[in-house]
């Protein structure tokens, strides 16, 4: 209450602590193979969280284990502040998750479809049931296509039924396994869209992708894995900030700048065309005096300047890898 007596209602609601925390988070698949090793991750209340790593780094078996799908060889994790798998039953339903793509009756409507999940729900009331789905469809944009059976969506209408079925009940948490995975960039741009709407919500999206620029677009914090483990995570601007951006010069004369560059002691000078790139140098030393260096040593200079670091240079930088994908 104010002096004058008015209530003040909180307007954004920020989880305190983290939402998912993991301690030594292990998986050792029968065949031996080590998918997640280790994991130590926090995803904090209210954030958009990326969960990024090429294929094959865990990402998939990780949210398997957070989801109580499979047990963990060792460790530990906490959703919503709960054990699980112990306390599944209490805090699953306060969360939302599409893994491995939606499970769909094509012979079914949109609508039927949610409906028949919703009533496989035991914790899902069948009074609101109607009202619900159709708030779910028209939150990720369905609801013309509502009464069309699943068969005719296309993949970007099922990734967002899959959604929909996610968003039947208020979660605090959403849990979605590469939500974008296969989609042209038009349902690319539709889901990342969504997933901004409802983090402005208030609840916490922690999505997985083997995509950095998705994650660089979208995510307020990263987690970045390699080989089961976790390489690094924290807000993606300061992981980004992390690596030293690139030195990048435009020229007629490459050749004359990388002799002066490699003489001015600069590294990682690579060649294409009229462009040279190379490490952004240490912060004591003067750009302005590359530059000048430069043209002294009669390189004509089209552009000259050092390119902010992306995600995948902080990849690089950590992992010694390149950000090497199949899919
Ligand atoms: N059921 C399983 N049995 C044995 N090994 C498995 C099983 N599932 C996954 N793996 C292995 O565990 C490792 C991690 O796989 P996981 O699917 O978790 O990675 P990912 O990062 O999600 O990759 P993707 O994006 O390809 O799904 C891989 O080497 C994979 O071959």
């Amino acid at each position: 209450m104010t002096e004058s007596g008015t209530v003040i209602e909180p307007t954004a609601v920020t989880e305190p602590g983290a939402v998912i925390e993991t301690r030594g988070l292990t998986k050792r698949y029968r065949g031996g193979q080590l998918a997640v090793d280790g994991l130590d991750l926090s995803v904090p209340g209210g954030s958009i969280f990326g969960f990024l790593g090429p294929n094959g780094s865990g990402k998939t078996t990780t949210i398997r284990m957070l989801m109580g799908l499979i047990e963990a060889t060792s460790g530990s994790a906490q959703l919503l502040g709960h054990p699980v798998p112990g306390a599944a039953r209490t805090v699953l339903p306060q969360v939302g998750a599409l893994i491995e793509g939606p499970a769909l009756y094509g012979f079914l409507s949109g609508r039927d479809n949610l409906l028949r999940y919703d009533s496989a729900d035991p914790t899902a009331d069948p009074r609101t049931r109607r009202a619900r789905v159709g708030q779910a469809l028209d939150r990720v944009g369905l609801a013309a296509a509502a009464g069309k059976k699943a068969r005719a969506y296309s993949l970007g209408m099922k990734q967002r039924l899959g959604l929909a079925a996610a968003l039947l009940q208020p979660r605090r948490l959403l849990v979605l396994d590469e939500p974008t995975n296969g989609l042209d960039p038009q349902g690319m741009r539709e889901i990342r869209a969504l997933v901004r709407e409802l983090a402005a919500d208030g609840t916490t999206v922690f999505l997985s992708s083997h995509l950095l620029d998705e994650i660089e677009q979208v995510c307020t914090h990263a987690a970045v894995m390699a080989r089961g483990r976790l390489i690094t995570q924290g807000p993606v601007a300061e992981l980004a900030a992390g690596a030293r951006g690139r030195l990048a010069v435009t020229t007629p004369d490459p050749g004359e700048a990388v002799r002066v560059l490699a003489e001015l002691g600069i590294t990682g000078i690579t060649v294409d065309g009229d462009r040279v790139s190379a490490e952004a140098p240490p912060g004591d030393v003067e750009l302005a005096d590359l530059s000048a260096a430069l043209v002294h040593a009669g390189v004509r200079l089209r552009s000259f300047g050092v390119q902010r670091a992306s995600l995948e240079d902080a990849f690089v930088a950590l992992t010694g890898e390149g950000f090497d994908v199949a899919g």
